[in-house]
């Protein structure tokens, strides 16, 4: 398992609308990430990963994300998305872990493939405890509540902070390392998440993303 336990883990992503999109700017978030202590990183797309790959020794959670109107799944939905990013460098795959309708192998077919032929860990994002017990029983490496308030079925869950209840439902129904992932957006929710035996901690958009950074504070200013 290369995702030490009471590891932050940083995402460090950027959309195209964003005015850090590029891989030198995710490769610099990367180093800034590490020197500050992160054990691991969080990125998207061949180009990223890659560039990350290049200044780092860390492990790499490599995800490819990737928008196709006739699906909801866009995290790494393909075999061929899960490999693309492994030969970008990253030691652990993630992928979009619900059973939805997705452009290729259902998730049970992609766990085990990218397990058995790219030997990858995988790290399983989902929004409920049932798809955390089916990633879990297909062999995911890690799961992580990336999905709660992104999928139908978990909307309300979106302006609500971090999912804790979720991430205490997982610990206690898995032997799998559990990964605490979306919305934990203050050093105060990390600390919780590892109060409740989070394995690891992914922190995105409150480390990596200064436009979401300074809407805050700037919602502050005009209170
Ligand atoms: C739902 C979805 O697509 N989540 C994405 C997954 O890679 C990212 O957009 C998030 O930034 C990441 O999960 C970290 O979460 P937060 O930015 O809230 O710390």
């Amino acid at each position: 398992m290369l995702i030490p336990k009471g590891a932050l883990v940083v995402s460090c992503q950027a959309r195209a609308d964003n005015p850090l999109h590029g891989s030198v700017y995710m490769s610099a978030m990367a180093r800034a990430a590490e020197a500050g202590g992160a054990q691991g990183i969080r990125a998207n797309g061949v180009e990223d990963v890659a560039a990350i790959r290049a200044v780092t020794a860390l492990p790499i959670i490599g995800i490819s994300k990737v928008w196709d109107e006739r699906f909801s799944v866009y995290i790494t939905p393909g075999f061929e998305n899960a490999e693309q990013i492994a030969k970008a460098g990253a030691d652990i795959i993630g992928i979009d872990a619900t059973p939805r309708p997705r452009d290729g192998d259902p998730v049970e077919r992609l766990i085990a493939r990218i397990r058995n032929e790219l030997t990858k860990e995988v790290f399983a994002d989902i929004a409920t405890l049932d798809e955390a017990k089916a990633a879990y029983a297909y062999g995911a490496t890690y799961v992580a509540t990336t999905l709660s308030g992104y999928t139908e079925e978990t909307t309300m869950r979106r302006g609500e902070g971090p999912d804790l209840e979720l991430l205490e439902a997982l610990i206690a129904a898995l032997p799998v390392p559990i990964v605490a992932e979306g919305r934990f957006d203050t050093p105060e929710l990390v600390a919780e998440a590892f109060k409740r035996g989070a394995h690891a901690v992914v922190v995105g958009t409150a480390i990596t993303n200064p436009r979401e950074i300074t809407k805050k504070f700037v919602r502050a200013a005009q209170a």
